[in-house]
């Protein structure tokens, strides 16, 4: 059979929340079944029991300022790319409220009410879905730009819940706030200027993307989502219930995520390890589902400020040390990213010298 090309322009796939409400579904379709699964799984069944680092954000910023918890910290960035973020001040009940409120609603007022935008993917559905041949994941999304605030296109953003649209802007200036002060904190532990790495990521565009996964007959056989690093800075994850799913990549074996109650989940985005010359590491992650009920969380995305260049940050570079990524104007980097599916370090790897 002849394969069908792959086109720059993403297609429209089914919606996996009603196709996994469809009591006469009685096998999940092949488009979504991951062969390789069942070998990962058996690896894991053998990894030793890991729990990623917990950061305490009182402990780096105030008056409890802990010199142990900025080596923690540092540590966590350098060896994992991710951790859990506790004592963060951000309210999260309306989040919660009005993000399950949004998924909740009826198929039609969903899509009615935010449909997508191809080109810039925004709006509810899927995204990353190139060509026919392609693997689908378990799950439904609503992808938005929420910063800077003339970035946002209320066409996309859902009239209800009625309190949704002041719900997402609240947290999104909240999210701001997180962001600038674990790059400040960053900075201090890299050596360098704390004023002047805040200001490489003011007013770069902040996005979020929520995730809805609904339950699966044969879950061991799907994804949530695909193994995949982040192409952004820095991304704050918020779990919406207490479905976890999660899994790392960490020493070669995947890791579930055991999320504490009340955290946020931080990550090192591909263009902080561009930055930091590979000293911090953006980590592969994908999402399992499960039979009995679904996953909901929302990743922000943090970007750098469009009129920086991405490339390794000429401080970070040491003495006997060459550059190990290509520098990329910002909006390069997100054409690069738009025509690119999910797919592990894909990314990354196109940015790398000396392979
Ligand atoms: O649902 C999750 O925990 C992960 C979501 C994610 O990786 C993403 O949206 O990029
Ligand atoms: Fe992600």
């Amino acid at each position: 059979m002849a394969t069908k090309p792959t086109t720059s322009v993403p297609l429209a796939v089914d919606n996996v929340q009603a196709l996994a409400s469809n009591t006469s579904l009685k096998a999940i379709p092949p488009r979504y079944i991951r062969p390789q699964l069942s070998t990962d799984q058996e690896n894991n069944h053998r990894a030793p029991h890991h729990q990623i680092p917990v950061i305490d954000l009182n402990k780096l910023t105030h008056q409890q300022f802990s010199p142990q918890e900025m080596a923690k910290y540092h540590q966590a960035c350098q060896d994992w790319g991710f951790f859990q973020l506790v004592n963060h001040g951000v309210a999260e009940e309306e989040m919660i409220r009005d993000v399950s409120g949004f998924f909740e609603l009826p198929l039609e007022v969903k899509r009615d009410g935010c449909s997508q935008d191809a080109a810039r993917m925004e709006g509810y559905g899927q995204s990353f879905v190139f060509s026919e041949e392609q693997k689908l994941d378990w799950g439904d999304m609503l992808f938005l730009y929420t910063r800077p605030v003339l970035s946002r296109n209320l066409n996309h953003w859902p009239a209800l819940p009625l309190s949704f649209r002041e719900t997402v802007s609240n947290y999104s200036l909240e999210m701001e706030r997180i962001k600038t002060l674990l790059l400040g904190m960053m900075a201090k532990n890299l050596g360098i200027d704390e004023e002047k790495f805040i200001n490489m990521f003011s007013d770069g565009t902040q996005t979020m993307r929520m995730n809805y996964y609904p339950p699966c007959l044969e879950p061991s056989k799907v994804l949530g989502i695909s193994p995949h690093s982040d192409a952004t800075g820095l991304t704050i994850l918020l779990q919406i219930n207490e479905v976890n799913g999660l899994q790392i990549r960490h020493d070669g074996r995947w890791i579930p995520v055991q999320m504490l109650p009340k955290a946020l989940l931080i990550n090192i985005g591909d263009v902080l390890e561009i930055v930091s010359n590979g000293r911090y590491k953006s980590i592969e992650h994908r999402v399992v589902v499960n039979t009995e009920k679904e996953r909901m969380s929302v990743a922000t995305f943090h970007e750098m400020n469009r009129n920086v260049a991405i490339k390794p940050l000429s401080e970070l570079i040491l003495e006997g040390e060459v550059e190990q990524y290509k520098s990329i104007h910002a909006e390069e980097f997100v054409k690069l990213l738009s025509s690119h599916r999910l797919d592990g370090k894909n990314l990354l790897d196109l940015m790398k010298l000396n392979k």
